[in-house]
């Protein structure tokens, strides 16, 4: 083991980690719940789906139908008390309503030592999506300072740290000066790993993932830039990344296994039929997932 390299998840023997996922459910368009149950379920965890929202599509569709689940969720969880269900790590994406990130907090004091890993799913090239309002931004950026492991996009990352999105936004091509500055600021609000996505330099065919924080040394992989964009490739990002660290890898490990995934997955996507909306398809590469063990 490379003692630069930082562990956040210790595998004991033939143990199966439990994770909450907590992210919406999508009918058609494959991403959230669609993608963290069999990625993370081909790295041996246990996943308990916190819904989020149910979607007949995902947003990027027109005429999606959603149903809030936020009224449902204290019950659930709840009755998860009720039963005495022990949980090792709550990996949250997708939220639906403010209140949800409260249901989230309820995770984390029922289980004070579970890894919190935050997908702060709110927005992308510059552009807060459909369903975020801005009370729900804010809800999501508080809760993105208490997470063990951050994943924000570079619109994401403004959002939390309250700086310009929409026409100021800065874009992809960031330095690695203005990378580290991003991750530290981010890093003195709380958060205490940050994965940066989606990093895109002018001139250059890659896109970049950094990360950094508390005691971890800052680390960058770079995969080929594929010419379109997939739907759910951010979700299969973060799950890919959590797989591993629940496989007992390292951050640094992990950030590189996910964007290797990630690009393998684009490229078994685009041999689909109607590809650009069907979200991101991965089932033939499951077996990559698995390895991880
Ligand atoms: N066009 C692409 N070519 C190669 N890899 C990509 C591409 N788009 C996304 N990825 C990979 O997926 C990760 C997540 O990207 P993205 O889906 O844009 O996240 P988000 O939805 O959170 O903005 C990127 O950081 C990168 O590793
Ligand atoms: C309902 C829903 N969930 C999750 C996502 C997240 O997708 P991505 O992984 O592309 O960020 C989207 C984006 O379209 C969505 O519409």
């Amino acid at each position: 083991m490379n003692e630069a390299e930082t562990h956040l998840y210790q595998r004991e023997g033939a143990y199966i980690p439990r994770v909450a996922a907590v992210h919406d459910l999508c009918g058609y368009g494959k991403c959230s719940l669609g993608v963290a149950i069999p990625v993370l379920s081909a790295a041996g965890c246990d996943v308990c789906p916190v819904p989020t929202g149910l979607f007949s599509s995902h947003t990027a569709f027109p005429g999606w139908y959603m149903h809030d689940t936020t009224e449902i969720l204290a019950d659930y969880l709840n009755a998860w008390k009720g039963i005495g269900v022990e949980i090792d790590a709550v990996y949250s994406g997708f939220l639906g309503a403010p209140e949800q990130v409260d249901r989230i907090r309820d995770l984390y004091a029922m289980y004070p030592n579970a890894l919190r890993v935050v997908d702060p799913v709110m927005a992308d090239h510059g552009k807060v999506y459909p369903t975020y309002t801005p009370e729900l931004c804010s809800a999501m950026a508080e809760l993105a300072c208490g997470a063990d492991i951050l994943t924000p996009n570079l619109t994401e990352a403004a959002i939390i740290l309250g700086e310009p999105i929409g026409e100021d936004w800065g874009g992809t091509d960031i330095s690695d000066e203005e990378a580290h500055r991003l991750v530290d600021a981010l890093v003195a609000k709380g958060a205490k790993h940050v994965v940066l996505k989606g990093i895109q330099r002018e001139g250059e065919s890659c896109i970049r993932n950094f990360v950094g924080g508390k005691d971890c040394e800052a680390f960058e992989a770079h995969n080929e830039y594929l010419p379109y964009m997939l739907h759910g490739t951010g979700d299969l990002y973060a799950s890919c990344l959590m797989a591993a660290v629940m496989a007992g890898r390292s951050l640094q490990e992990a950030v590189a296994f996910a964007g290797d995934f990630v690009h393998d997955a684009m490229l078994v996507s685009a041999e689909q039929p109607d590809f650009k909306d069907r979200g991101v398809s991965f089932e033939p590469l499951l077996g990559k997932v698995c390895e991880l063990l």
